[in-house]
């Protein structure tokens, strides 16, 4: 090794790193002025967040990767967003959920995330404006919706402005290091479902699997009890300290959840956007088909739909389509005006980017 040459690579670092403090804090000091522009009103841009994002992967040159940058410019961000105030964030705790996560991947670390005790506790809190931002689990690719979010919507007064997906990964995690003498299991019922083909497979069938309100409750309940597990993440292991007795442990490889963002303002359009409704629709032959024919008629792609059992009547459905594009968009703006025409009740839940991170 030359220490000439480790040397000159070191003092063009140290030059480097004053040029991009100098720079982070210009850039800071421009986010500052445009909060006092702002004028005290709303100042997190999800739609001005997502483009920066999408640039800055669009003119990466390497060799950092594309989401290496991303990220690191995701808590850039965050802290010039912090210096006019943190944004606060709702989220099903406790602390080291993968909602936690999700909140943290979406808006960076300079967030203040707050833990509540249900999701419905989570929307309240934003919906009093108490907290800026709600961040909930929608769909998971294993297990399907999330229904207690979805049910939340249909009443709520809260607008989506942006999604999160991220990748899950469930470990069975103890107090110490054996597999031997588990008497209980405990996970969130969605993280059991999807570990159930691990579970028969590895652990005893006396083993009992108990399903609590989240992972990390979960976790904790382990760390109290040496002689019972829990199914969670990285981030809930580590909370409450617990080893790692198998990792990965979820029966689908490719195990994703979406998470919805969720506050009082509308975002507008970057260009690769997705726009989530609620329809309503007598239980009736054809009814799905007509619902959904101005949705083909104007060329608006769906990417999910699912139903679900309407509150107001028996057997009546509400249904949650996503659809790509934006609400200002001239096709998906002549389709949803079709569709009113076609049904009683059709809300906008909102407009928002597609998850760049
Ligand atoms: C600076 C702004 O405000 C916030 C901070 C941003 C940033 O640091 O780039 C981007 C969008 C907003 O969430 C802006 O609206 O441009």
């Amino acid at each position: 090794m030359s220490e000439q040459l480790l040397k000159q690579h070191r003092d063009a670092i140290d030059s480097i790193d004053v040029q991009i403090l100098n720079l982070l804090n210009q850039r800071a000091q421009h986010a500052r002025d445009i909060g006092e522009i702002k004028g005290g009103g709303i100042i997190y841009r999800p739609e001005r967040e997502a483009q920066v994002l999408r640039r800055i992967k669009e003119l990466n040159p390497g060799p950092l990767a594309g989401e290496s940058v991303a990220r690191l410019f995701r808590e850039v961000m965050s802290e010039c967003l912090a210096l006019e105030k943190p944004l606060s964030i709702a989220y099903l705790g406790p602390e080291g959920t993968f909602t936690q996560l999700a909140a943290l991947k979406h808006f960076g670390h300079a967030a203040r995330t707050v833990a509540c005790g249900s999701i419905d506790e989570a929307f309240r809190l934003v919906e009093s404006r108490t907290l800026d931002y709600v961040v909930a689990p929608v769909e998971n690719s294993t297990e399907g919706a999330i229904g207690r979010t979805l049910d939340l919507m249909v009443s709520s007064p809260l607008k989506i402005c942006g999604e999160v997906v991220l990748r899950i990964h469930h470990h069975l995690l103890r107090k110490d290091g054996t597999q031997d003498g588990i008497r209980r299991v405990y996970a969130h019922a969605q993280a059991l479902a999807q570990c159930h083909e691990w579970l028969n497979k590895n652990l005893p069938a006396s083993v009992e699997r108990v399903s609590v309100a989240s992972n990390a409750e979960a976790a904790r309940l382990a760390a109290e009890e040496p002689d019972c597990a829990a199914i969670a993440g990285q981030a809930a292991a580590e909370r409450y300290n617990l080893l790692k007795l198998a990792e990965n442990i979820e029966d689908e490889p490719n195990n994703t959840t979406r998470f919805l963002v969720l506050g009082h303002q509308d975002v507008g359009p970057t260009g690769q956007d997705k726009t989530s409704i609620i329809v309503s629709a007598p239980n009736r032959p054809g009814a799905v088909h007509y619902l959904l024919e101005p949705l083909a008629a104007n060329g608006v792609s769906m990417t999910k739909f699912e139903s679900r059992p309407s509150r107001a009547g028996l057997w009546d459905y509400v249904f949650f389509i996503d659809m790509e594009g934006h609400v200002q968009d001239a096709n998906l703006a002549a389709a949803l005006e079709d569709l009113r025409q076609r049904t009683a009740f059709v809300k906008v839940l909102g407009a928002y980017p597609l998850a760049v991170l």
